[in-house]
């Protein structure tokens, strides 16, 4: 049989993420994959993500590839996917998921309440920069943009005192030992589906569809389904203040799937925060119905953006 296409961004955490799936796809299906790098609009540019239309735009040239058949699998961080789906195309596989939570890389060491009054620090994350400013800490919260390597950098020369990451980036590239701290989800929910991967292919290539089954993981499946839906039924996208977390637990009465969110006005000054619980077969349903009565709280008004709520 010919060797499986996975297309890979070139970024070191993308094509450390490819070879990860890579490994998983030669053990469990026994099929020879060669690795075809593909370069994004995202990778190209240094505007902010918003500008260029959110983490969307490191998804679509690889699906774009998937669909003129240049490759046969593609692997996105799953929290870089958009929620909604995309003709043509399956999520085939959600791989076991890493740990979900943010992190925080600061120098000399330092955890985020050590950091004095008016540190600078660095995220490009909505999400991240709310939680931030709800903390009451002081600090200075400022853009930044780049990769992994380039955003720790910043640190290491002074120009930020910290920076937050997600930890399973960090872990996947084997440097996690430079977070000083790993954030409580009580203070820092993380993005949905964040440490998880998504595997996708054509919706027509059946028998892939059918085989890629093989690098499922049923639980860290189940978490990535209700966190998108309490983004979705949000409507928020990547850029918006939301986070969610969701784990399948071992209850009395069999598995459980426990579900948190919190959708916060920009500035961090007003939040909705709510959670529930399931069966991890009604994932997308647990999740949208915590987002439905998030909405009843007003969270929409909350996460709109900053100049539309001057207008309103
Ligand atoms: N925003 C870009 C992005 N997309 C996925 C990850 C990390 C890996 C993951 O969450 O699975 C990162 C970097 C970061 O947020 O620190």
């Amino acid at each position: 049989m010919t060797a499986l296409r996975l297309g890979t961004r070139a970024s070191a955490l993308a094509t450390t993420q490819s070879r990860l799936v890579a490994d998983l796809v030669r053990d469990r299906l026994g099929r020879d994959v060669e690795l075809v790098e593909i370069s994004t609009e995202g990778d190209r540019s240094s505007a902010p993500l918003a500008q260029l239309g959110g983490t969307g735009v490191f998804v679509s040239a690889l699906r774009e590839a998937l669909l003129d058949g240049r490759i046969d699998l593609a692997v996105h961080s799953l929290k870089d996917l958009p929620t909604a789906p995309c003709e043509g195309i399956t999520l085939a596989a959600v791989p076991t998921r890493e740990d979900p939570r943010d992190v925080v890389v600061a120098r000399d060491g330092l955890t985020l309440g050590e950091l004095p009054v008016g540190s600078r620090v660095g995220t490009g994350s909505p999400r991240r920069a709310a939680q931030l400013h709800a903390l009451g800490l002081g600090l200075e919260v400022t853009g930044i943009r780049g990769n992994v390597d380039t955003r720790v950098g910043k640190v290491q020369a002074g120009s930020y005192d910290a920076v937050l990451l997600a930890r399973a980036g960090l872990a996947r590239l084997g440097r996690v030992d430079e977070a000083t701290e790993v954030l409580d989800p009580l203070q820092m929910l993380p993005a949905p589906g964040q440490g998880a991967l998504a595997v996708e292919c054509r919706s027509d290539d059946l028998e892939l569809v059918a085989a890629l089954a093989a690098l499922e993981d049923p639980h860290s499946r189940a978490a990535v389904d209700a966190e998108r839906a309490v983004l979705a039924t949000l409507e928020g996208g990547c850029s918006a203040p939301i986070g969610a977390l969701a784990e399948v637990v071992e209850g009395e009465d069999g598995d459980e799937l426990w579900v948190r969110a919190v959708a916060l006005s920009h500035d961090g000054g007003l939040s909705v925060r709510m959670s529930a619980s399931g069966a991890p077969a009604d994932a997308a349903g647990v999740g949208s119905r915590l987002a439905g009565e998030m909405l009843a709280d007003g969270a929409a008004e909350l996460t709109a953006a900053p100049a539309k709520r001057q207008n309103a």
